[in-house]
């Protein structure tokens, strides 16, 4: 199972965070911006090479310290074909470099549709009888609300390919209550019959570690839902939004985790790419400060829930 291999690098590096890479131009250093742009000019090209030398320095500065990268898709849309082209290269550089790799693309639609975005993201493409790998990633975000048959072909594929997926439980947005926390008819909540359903969804997938291969997005900024969902969802693994940046703190996360400090990933975007800010660095300094601070946060969440054991 994709989470099993996860939680072993979780274990060994005692860290269960994962670094966001958000890559807006805006976080890019002048100094990396003007080398692509003197050579692909100001272009989408230039702006998609920038990302990825950022990508490529924040990589290096942290696989040997952080288990897992989550590269949100929307941020390498916004730059075009070449901004997609970026994504495929940052998560490729990161799997050359041992890291898990978890693309937030928050996919849905109908079955049929689904099992493109499965193929796309975590399976193979066919072309002309050859079995062709699209991203490549080892988990994607997915919103369950289309329900069974949208899941499916991706826990199909995360049976057969060794993958992973991370459903939307409970958001760490603002307004995610204005759905997610609406009571049904039986007295439960929204947030709470998808994580019920993200438990049935994994049942055929479960791990060494008794996690699924389906796992839940619950966010750091609702700690009291961290709790209920843990409890009730002892099946699945969570990758938690909303530290740092949102105002999540390792007290917030605490809860996400069981009593062996396993169960859950802690994303950091913005708190680790922009780290050198709060730092007193300059930006030339981006990619050491962001090891800084992915150190801080890695002691901060262990300091909280004890040395992680499996
Ligand atoms: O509920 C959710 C689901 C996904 N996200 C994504 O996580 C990162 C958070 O970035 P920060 O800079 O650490 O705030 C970003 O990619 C979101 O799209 C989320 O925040 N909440």
């Amino acid at each position: 199972m994709a989470f099993d291999r996860l939680i072993d690098k979780i274990a060994e590096m005692q860290n269960p965070t994962v670094a966001g890479l958000d890559p807006k131009l805006d976080y890019v250093p002048e100094f990396i911006k003007e080398e692509c742009f003197a050579k692909y000019g100001k272009t989408l090209e230039g702006a998609a090479a920038a990302l990825f030398e950022f990508n490529k320095a924040l990589i290096d500065a942290l696989y040997e310290v952080v288990p897992a990268i989550k590269p949100q898709a929307a941020y390498y849309e916004m730059y075009g074909w070449q901004g997609v082209k970026a994504l495929a290269d940052t998560i490729a550089y990161a799997k050359s470099k041992g890291m898990f790799v978890i693309t937030d693309g928050k996919r849905n639609d109908i079955g049929t549709t689904m099992e493109a975005y499965a193929a796309a993201h975590l399976g193979s493409t066919t072309v002309a009888g050859e079995e062709v790998e699209a991203f490549g990633a080892d988990a994607l975000t997915v919103n369950g609300y289309l329900g069974t048959d949208g899941i499916k072909p991706l826990v199909n594929i995360c049976k057969s390919g060794d993958k992973g997926i991370f459903v939307l439980v409970k958001t760490s947005n603002p307004s995610s209550g204005e759905l997610q926390d609406k009571k049904l008819d039986d007295g439960t909540t929204v947030y709470e019959q998808m994580g019920k359903m993200c438990e049935e969804w994994g049942t055929e997938l479960e791990g060494k570690y008794g996690y699924s291969g389906v796992g839940a997005v619950v966010g750091a900024t609702y700690p009291e839902q961290l709790a209920e969902m843990r409890a009730k969802c002892p099946h699945t693994f969570f990758l938690v939004p909303g530290y740092g940046a949102q105002g999540g703190g390792a007290n917030d996360v605490k809860n996400a985790f069981d009593e062996n400090g396993l169960g859950a990933i802690i994303n950091s975007s913005r708190g680790i790419m922009c780290a050198w800010k709060k730092q007193g660095l300059t930006e030339n300094d981006f990619a050491k400060a962001a090891y800084n601070e992915a150190v801080r946060m890695r002691d901060e969440i262990i300091g909280c829930i004890g040395k992680i054991k499996k």
